[in-house]
């Protein structure tokens, strides 16, 4: 019982960690996710391919609940193989938990979709009355589970629905985290440059009451993504998380004038410029001269609309 998917690395809109509200954007960056069932144990053993010594409790725990939910409480072997950086603010644990969720549906011979999921892309297609597939999970609850598996293996603070819905879902998703309840999703078509500084930063060990501090500001990034005015809100949201959570600001003043939004993303240490093609003052390749003269890697992708899927291919 062989099962495979993929799932999203993600980039912020809004931080979560100040109000417990967020946001966030479905990159072109995957983690895959192999899962192998044996029927005959209910142990399940984690490997990640980047990072041996990895802690593989996450993983591990996406398998045990998702078969104890959906299947008999199989065990097995879970592995991941990442493009996503661990810990670099880019949504490593939100695209292994999906992908780990989704590759032991796959695994079980479950049909994943988004049927009865208003706000989720494919469910007009979605009711067997009227021609559409019926599917025995949909990616919302899948993702579900998978923020369930975050929290008991400690990895989040909040639950990060936000990240895990946009690394599902694909687009910008706008989160209340503390309800795991989806309140808009939005598709966007931006190019990205990612610059990832050599340091690393875990979500669990972030700052949260320096996050609070700035709750004010979050609240006025929330009522600019709730305006879909996404990318000046991204741009606020770094400025206040990169000062209450002390990274420099001076990579996003540099991509100002050459971004359409920038933003720490998550707890960074990333920081994430986008170019709307409808901007036409945004120019990435201009912003990579500064931003290549820094310590770390850059990383050129495009924002996905499609998000999760199991299988091979989307
Ligand atoms: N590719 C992966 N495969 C398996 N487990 C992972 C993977 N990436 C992250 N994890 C698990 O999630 C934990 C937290 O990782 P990490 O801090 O990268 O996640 P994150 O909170 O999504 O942060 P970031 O957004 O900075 O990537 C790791 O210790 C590990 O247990
Ligand atoms: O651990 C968490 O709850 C979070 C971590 C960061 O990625 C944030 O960007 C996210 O909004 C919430």
């Amino acid at each position: 019982m062989e099962g495979r998917a993929a799932a999203l690395g993600a980039g912020t809109v809004l931080n979560a960690l100040a109000t417990g509200t967020g946001a966030a954007f479905g990159l072109d960056v995957e983690t895959r996710a192999t899962v192998d069932l044996d029927p005959g144990t209910d142990a399940v053993e984690g490997t990640i391919a980047e990072d041996p010594d990895g802690d593989t409790a996450l993983i591990e725990r996406c398998v045990a609940l998702a078969t104890e939910r959906w299947g008999d409480g199989e065990g097995g072997t879970v592995r991941t193989d990442s493009d996503v950086p661990l810990a670099a603010g880019l949504k490593s644990s939100s695209a292994a938990a999906n992908a780990t969720v989704l590759a032991t549906c796959d695994a079980l011979g479950l049909t994943v979709g988004d049927a009865g999921d208003p706000a989720a892309p494919d469910s007009a297609a979605s009711d067997p009355e009227t021609g559409g597939t019926a599917v025995d999970v949909t990616r919302l609850d899948a993702c579900r589970l998978g923020v369930r598996a975050a929290r008991e293996a400690g990895v989040t603070v909040t639950g990060a629905f936000d990240d895990a819905a946009a690394s599902m879902l694909g687009g910008v998703c706008l989160t209340d985290n503390g309800e795991d309840r989806l309140r808009a999703r939005d598709p966007v078509d931006w190019d990205v440059l990612v610059w990832t500084p050599p340091e690393r930063a875990y979500s669990a060990d972030a700052d949260v009451e320096r996050c609070a501090a700035v709750a004010p500001m979050a609240d006025l990034v929330d009522d600019l993504a709730a305006d879909g005015r996404y990318t000046e809100a991204m741009t606020v949201n770094g400025l206040a998380f990169s000062a209450a959570l002390g990274f420099d600001t001076d990579p996003a003043v540099e991509a100002m004038p050459r971004a359409s939004g920038v933003s720490l993303s998550g707890t960074g240490p990333s920081v994430v410029a986008v170019a709307d093609a409808a901007d036409p003052d945004a120019d990435l390749d201009a912003l990579a001269e500064p931003w290549g003269d820094r310590p770390g890697t850059l990383r050129r992708t495009t924002t996905r609309n499609d998000g999760a899927y199991t299988g091979d291919s989307p």
